[in-house]
């Protein structure tokens, strides 16, 4: 189990600490009989940005998507914490599971709630679906929504309407909702597509720090190599559903991303 501040974040561990937070090994996923992943393996560990490059197509959402639980994969093993979800059941597999919160390009927050209301929804897997109506939502829960607010720096605007908010704001309060699950591996499927330049560098600033700071191990899918390179701590290249290379970001030359998204060959008639 991870040590946890009084707001519930995920802490630095302890020096010697080898487990992994997120440890996939042989993942294989097929749709209608066709493989998208062949045998991925990939881990991140607490204190971790891992950004995820490749071109459409390439697997990355559906990897993150098996890891999150939302797609079931054929075969290979997903350890979150060191616990295989798979082998779990009732109220082990719900902990198991809130230990990896997904942050997505599409914000889905509910625009007419609050932004605290809103992040105190991301209760939901420790307290059940009271957490989905704010009449519910007990003073502890709001104290605690309120310190992921202040950690993504959007306490300010707690009491605003999600929808009046900047998409880059709104986003920050969709990480500041996925703290509330109190995750230790925080996967972000495209969480910067729909953002202008700045408000890019400063969510991927943000997912960095609370790698950095506060000891979650963060999964990142990305379109934008520059931002990858610029915040992560190591980048996965995938090409045609498995993995082509994982290097720390400051070993990534040019030359392997521009291969990521290098055109497939146009086979000549025989
Ligand atoms: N629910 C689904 N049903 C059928 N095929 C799917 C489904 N989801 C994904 N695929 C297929 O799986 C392959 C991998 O898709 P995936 O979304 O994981 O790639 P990606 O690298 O995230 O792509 P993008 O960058 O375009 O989001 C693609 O060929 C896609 O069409």
């Amino acid at each position: 189990m991870s040590a946890r501040d009084p707001a519930g974040t995920v802490l630095p561990p302890a020096a010697g600490d080898a487990t992994p937070a997120l440890a996939v090994a042989g993942l294989v996923k097929s749709y209608s009989g066709r493989r998208v992943l062949h045998g991925i393996d990939l881990e991140v560990r607490r204190g971790e940005l891992v950004a995820l490059l490749g071109a459409n197509g390439s697997g990355k959402s559906t990897a993150l998507r098996c890891v999150a639980g939302l797609t079931e994969p054929d075969s290979g093993t997903i350890r979150l914490d060191g616990a295989d979800p798979a082998l779990l059941r009732g109220a082990r597999l719900a902990r198991a599971r809130s230990g990896a919160a997904m942050v997505f390009q599409q914000i889905h927050l509910v625009p007419r709630r609050t932004a605290l209301d809103n992040v105190c929804s991301g209760a939901l897997a420790r307290l059940g679906p009271a957490a989905l109506h704010p009449v519910f939502f007990p003073r502890a829960l709001r104290e605690e929504a309120m310190a992921c607010l202040d950690r993504v720096g959007m306490a300010d605007k707690a009491l605003e309407r999600a929808g009046r908010l900047s998409g880059g704001q709104q986003q920050r309060v969709a990480i500041a909702r996925a703290l509330c699950q109190r995750p230790t591996v925080l996967l972000a499927d495209e969480p910067v597509s729909a953002l202008d330049p700045s408000a890019a560098e400063q969510v991927m600033g943000l997912l960095a720090d609370l790698a950095a700071n506060r000891g979650l191990a963060v999964a990142a899918v990305l379109h934008q190599p520059g931002l990858a390179l610029r915040h992560a701590d190591r980048v996965v290249g995938l090409v045609n559903g498995g993995i082509a290379w994982s290097e720390p970001a400051d070993r990534v030359g040019h030359d392997a991303v521009d291969a990521l998204y290098a055109p497939e060959p146009i086979e000549e008639p025989a």
